[in-house]
Parts: structure tokens; C-alpha cells; sequence
């Protein structure tokens, strides 16, 4: 059968318009491969420094034709499901060997846990981290001893800046190197049930405190389908980790053995190995749609509509909402994993997972089959599922099957709903993002007063003073990336579950961001232009009738047109001091855009990149 015709004209769209910056982008990775910092062009004192401390390691990495991996490491403890990694380099140290090969970590980049810090100052941080953890990757990978790329991370901006960075080394085969989720706790629902009592005061802080550690307690990612999970998903569809190794539970047996054949088949695919397969290269046009297209059969985070845009970007291609928008229609909705349903990423990964899920996109002609995977045999390995081998030593894999719970993962033939769950709302007020996949058919269209802010704790403090108990669209403003670093407004959602469950029409309007764990409430996200730059967003008042619907895709405040069109924007607040938001201002000074993927590092980065153009030396 031949590929969807939706597909194939929103693909040629992306190449025509990425025609010259792919070119060369790709002309920049042939230099690095060519005449870029590597060990054999190292001077001596170079690879002494480099090799010091390398042990056992020492006359291997002396031969500049071994395969040498550098590992990109974002450990730490803040996040659980970055906490196993403390362990692995010395793993995969061991696991190189054994595949004739070295491993070193080439530097750590830093990672933020978005659970920490929701709600708090930090998170005006955490977008920008993103641009952080891209240079501290190049700033590892700059020291030119390796054959070939680790990246060990997971969670929201980590994955997109570990991806951002090891793309402008696009020469270089990379892998990325899951730790899988956390083992199930507290139902997601339940622990949502408890924050609402909280909020309503029917329950003390030692009950939440108590759901909450119910919840999230152990190493792993967190197991509600949010950013790191959908970043997990979209690295796996893009073929760039091993075939069904996304969602294995982390600290097992089989996840051990996955790290192992990870690393073994690495080592196949490095500079020298004898399988050569750049990043460069596997990271293309089709795999980009690909990952889209993941996004909205999943219901994925409405994050990765920044974060794909900016990867891409990377890559030296441009993939835009209009792109997500026509997907949209064309690719139905088959997993409900919580926000969108009841269960977990460990249910979806027991019923089927990752290999059902590109079966049936494969079968109904919407996946690209010919993008080059870190996999041997391309797109179809990933339809493969993997089980532990008899000695438990090794991977064995296997066709996949149906999924074995409709209530999860659905075939294509019977989804949830015929379209993805991410939608591109327009009007006069700007553009912004939609996840419909997590809001029930009567809360799509909300018309109702609006209630405007510009800092969500005002909007908690309204609501315990009882000023919203109505049909409200709250709309949080000066939240976009040049404001204050585009926080999510996760927190919001107890309140505003809690005024919709009381039957009162809400819905949310911001040019923030929400979590990928934000569900149930109507939000319009994302919205562009931001008021920070004058965007309409700036002029809403108090009162203004407001229509969010995600049904025509409109987004607008219904007033006469001349006198909103007369209307003057609302001055920004003053910039906010401390826990380091201050530092930040280098990124927000940058004139970025949500829709373009919001990186400070990228708007800047291509100013060079058009000064030299075709001049590549
Ligand atoms: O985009 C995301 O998926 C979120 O940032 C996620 O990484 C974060 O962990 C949630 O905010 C935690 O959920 P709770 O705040 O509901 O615990
Ligand atoms: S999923 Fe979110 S809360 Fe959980 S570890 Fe990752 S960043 Fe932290």
C-alpha cells in the first residue's frame, strides 16, 4: 500500500521548506567528519590530557582508529527518573569492552525536574535549561574523542537539549539510552482526587503529602504519560534508541540487558564500526514527521509542539504548527494512558506499547518506512517486542501483538478518536495549541467571561477567595518565553478541576506552557504572539466574553472588532528577581517564538549560520 497522502504532502512541505537549511546543515556535518576536532587530528598533548585517568582504557584509546563512545550524562538526584543513571557509566564502561570498544563520559548536562520546581520560581527557569543542556552537550562532545554518542536522559527539556546538541555533532552515530519508568504507585487519578480535596480544604497537608509519596516513590520516570514519556516515545518512533526500549521498567533484569545491547550495537554503528549510521542522517524530514505523528496517535505532551519544532531546527529543518495541524486530522487517537485515560505507561507498556502502537501506524500507511534507525533492519525492527533471553543475560526479540486492552491501546481501525489529540486554535486573539485528547466532549467549546492575570499564584489566591465560582476563562499572561521563560501552569489544575467538576464551564488561556500531566481543564497554550511582545493576549479585560473551542479551532474575544482593534495591550510587569531568574535574561532577550521552538540558542545560532550560507569551510 502506498503511504498516506496527508503524510507524504505535509513531508514534501517540510522538505521544500527546509531545502537550503538542510543542505547545509548537512555540508557542516561533512566538514565535522572531515576536517573537525577527532582523536586521530589531536595532538599529543591533546590525547594525553584526554587519556590520563583512563586505566585499563589506556592503550586502546591510544589507537585513534578504536571506537571510542562519549557518554552525555544528566544525572543527578532531584529527578527520579534520572536517579539510576548515577550507575551506568561504569556499566557501559563495561559493556564497551566486551564490544570491543571504550566508553568515557565527555560531560554532564544539567536537569531539571519539572515536578520540583511546578508551582515554584525555578520553573521560569526550565525551558531555558533546555538551551543549557544543548551547550553543556557540545561542550562534552567538543573534546573530539569519540566514535560515537550515549546521551542518558529522559525527562522534559533534557531529551530535546541532549538531542539539540548532539545534532550540531550530527556526524557522530548517537543513541539514546533510556532508564525506563518507575514501578506503578498511587493511581494518577487518585492522587489527582486527593490534591482536589486539598484545595477544597476537606483534606489536611499529611494526607496529600501522604498520596504524594503513594505516588512518585522510587527510582524511574514518573508514570503518567507527561513530557518524559512522550519524549521517550518520540526517540523510540524515531528509531534512535533500541526497538521497544522506551518503556522497560527501570532498575530490572531486562532493562540491564537492554543497556548492554545498547551499547554493543553502538559500537556497530560508530565512526570505524562496521555499520556507520550518523545522527546527521538518521534525524531527517521523514523521521521528524514521524515523531509527530507518534505525538498525536499517543495524545502526547502538548510540550513536544516546542520541543519538536526546536530539535528539528537542529537538524536544519523547519516543521511548523501548520504541519502538527494537518497531521492532526489525519491520524486517529489509539492510547488513552493518564492525563488522556486511567492508566499508566506501564499498562500501555504490558498491553502492547511502543511496538503495537508503529504496527498499526505501519499497517494503516502512516509511518515512513525508509528512515535509516539505529536498528539494522530499519522501521520494521520497531515492531519488534523485547523480552529477556533464557540466560538473562541477553535481548530476544519477537513479532508483536494487538494490544490486549482497548481500554489503552486501541487498533487504528477502532481509535479513541479519528483525529490526534493536539489542535491549532486561531482568531483574534493569536495562535495557540489545544490538547483535546484529555478533555471530554462538553467541555470543547467553553464561551464564558474572562478573568485575566498575570501570575498564577493570583489566580489560587482568587480562587480560595471564592471569585471564580463561575463560568470563567482564566487567562495567565506575560508567560511566554521572552516574559518570564514560559513556566508551566501545572498547578492550576486542582482548582479548575474542581470549579469544572462543580458543572461551572472553565477553560484556560495562556502564552505559558502546561505539563505534559495536565489534563480534564480546556487550555489553550502556547499563544502567540505572547503578550510580552505585544500579542493580543495583552489586551484582554476583565469580563471580555471569550470563546475557546476546540471544535472550529477558534480562540477569541467576542467584542465589537473597531474597538478591539483600538484597544491598547497592558503594560509587562517588571522582570522578577532571584533563584537565579535573573541570569536568564540572555536567553529572554532573544525575540523568540513558541511556534518556532523557543530557543534562545537556535534564533541566535542561525543568524551565523545564514552569515556563512553556503561558504562552509
Ligand atoms: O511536562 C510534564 O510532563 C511535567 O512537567 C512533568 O514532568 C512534571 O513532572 C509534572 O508537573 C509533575 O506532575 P505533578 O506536578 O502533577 O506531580
Ligand atoms: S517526569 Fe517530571 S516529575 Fe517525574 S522525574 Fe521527570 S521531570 Fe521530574
Amino acid at each position: 500500500m502506498s503511504l498516506n497522502s496527508v503524510v507524504e504532502s505535509v513531508t514534501a512541505r517540510v522538505i521544500e521548506r527546509s531545502k537550503v537549511s538542510r543542505r547545509r546543515y548537512l555540508a557542516l556535518m561533512e566538514r565535522n567528519r572531515e576536517k573537525g576536532v577527532s582523536r586521530p587530528r589531536l595532538a599529543c598533548g591533546n590525547l594525553a590530557h584526554a587519556i590520563a585517568a583512563a586505566g585499563a582504557d589506556k592503550p586502546d584509546l591510544m589507537r585513534p582508529l578504536d571506537k571510542n563512545i562519549g557518554m552525555i550524562t544528566t544525572y543527578n538526584d532531584m529527578l527520579s527518573a534520572h536517579q539510576p543513571y548515577g550507575h551506568y557509566p561504569d556499566q557501559i564502561k563495561l559493556f564497551a569492552r566486551e564490544a570491543g570498544a571504550t566508553a568515557q563520559v565527555a560531560g554532564g548536562a544539567p536537569a531539571m525536574c519539572d515536578g520540583v520546581t511546578q508551582g515554584q520560581e525555578g520553573m521560569e527557569l526550565s525551558l531555558f535549561s533546555r538551551d543549557v543542556i544543548a551547550m553543556s552537550t557540545a561542550v562534552g562532545l567538543s573534546h573530539g574523542m569519540f566514535n560515537s554518542v550515549a546521551l542518558l536522559g529522559v525527562c522534559d527539556k533534557i531529551v530535546p537539549g541532549l538531542l539539540m546538541g548532539a545534532l550540531r555533532f550530527g556526524h557522530l552515530p548517537t543513541m539514546l539510552i533510556p532508564a525506563g519508568p518507575m514501578t506503578s504507585g498511587l493511581p494518577n487519578k487518585e492522587k489527582l482526587k486527593i490534591r482536589q480535596l486539598f484545595v477544597e480544604g476537606k483534606v489536611g497537608k499529611e494526607k496529600l503529602m501522604e498520596a504524594e509519596n503513594a505516588s512518585y516513590h522510587g527510582p524511574g520516570t514518573c508514570t503518567f504519560y507527561g513530557t518524559a514519556n512522550t519524549n521517550q516515545m518520540i526517540v523510540e518512533i524515531m528509531g534512535l534508541m533500541m526497538p521497544d526500549s522506551a518503556f522497560i521498567p527501570t532498575n530490572t533484569p531486562l532493562r540491564q540487558a537492554m543497556t548492554r545491547a545498547s551499547i554493543h550495537r553502538l559500537a556497530e554503528i560508530s565512526i570505524n564500526g562496521d555499520d556507520e549510521r550518523s545522527l546527521a542522517k538518521c534525524v531527517d524530514e521523514k523521521a521528524i514527521v514521524n515523531a509527530a505523528i507518534g505525538l498525536l496517535a499517543t495524545g502526547g505532551s502538548t510540550n513536544l509542539t516546542i520541543h519538536l519544532p526546536a530539535i528539528a531546527r537542529a537538524a536544519g529543518i523547519v516543521f511548523d504548527w501548520e504541519d502538527f495541524s494537518r497531521l492532526s486530522a489525519e491520524v486517529p487517537l489509539i492510547t488513552h494512558v493518564y492525563p488522556n485515560g486511567s492508566e499508566d505507561v506501564n499498562a500501555f507498556n504490558r498491553v502492547g506499547g511502543m511496538p503495537t502502537v508503529i504496527s498499526e501506524l505501519i499497517d494503516a500507511d502512516l509511518l515512513h518506512t525508509d528512515i535509516l534507525t539505529i536498528s539494522r533492519g530499519g522501521m520494521k525492527d520497531y515492531t519488534q517486542r523485547a523480552s529477556l533471553s533464557e540466560d538473562g543475560k541477553s535481548v530476544v526479540y519477537n513479532p508483536s501483538k494487538p494490544s490486549s486492552d482497548p481500554n489503552i491501546l486501541r487498533g487504528i481501525k477502532e481509535p479513541f478518536s479519528s483525529d490526534g489529540g493536539i489542535k491549532l486554535l486561531e482568531g483574534n486573539i493569536g495562535r495557540a495549541i489545544y490538547k483535546s485528547s484529555a478533555i471530554k466532549e462538553k467541555h470543547l467549546t467553553v464561551e464564558a467571561p474572562a478573568r485575566v492575570f498575570i501570575d498564577q499564584k493570583d489566580v489560587a489566591t482568587a480562587y480560595q477567595n471564592g471569585e471564580l465560582e463561575r463560568d470563567v476563562v482564566v487567562v495567565v499572561r506575560f508567560q511566554g518565553p521572552e516574559a518570564n521563560g514560559m513556566p508551566e501552569l501545572h498547578k492550576l489544575t486542582p482548582a479548575l478541576g474542581v470549579l469544572q467538576d462543580r458543572g461551572f464551564n472553565v477553560a484556560l488561556i495562556t502564552d505559558g506552557r502546561m505539563s505534559g500531566a495536565s489534563g480534564k481543564v480546556p487550555a489553550a497554550v502556547h499563544v502567540v504572539p505572547e503578550a510580552q511582545d505585544g500579542g493580543p493576549i495583552a489586551k484582554i479585560k476583565d469580563g471580555d466574553i471569550v470563546r475557546v473551542c476546540a471544535v472550529t479551532g477558534r480562540i477569541e474575544v467576542l467584542a465589537d472588532p473597531h474597538e478591539w482593534e483600538a484597544r491598547k495591550p497592558a503594560q509587562p510587569p517588571l522582570p522578577a528577581l532571584g533563584t537565579g531568574r535573573e541570569m536568564f535574561a540572555l536567553m529572554r532577550s532573544v525575540h523568540l517564538s513558541a511556534e518556532r521552538g523557543a530557543s534562545a540558542m537556535i534564533e541566535l545560532m542561525e543568524k551565523d549560520l545564514d552569515a556563512v550560507g553556503d561558504n562552509i569551510q
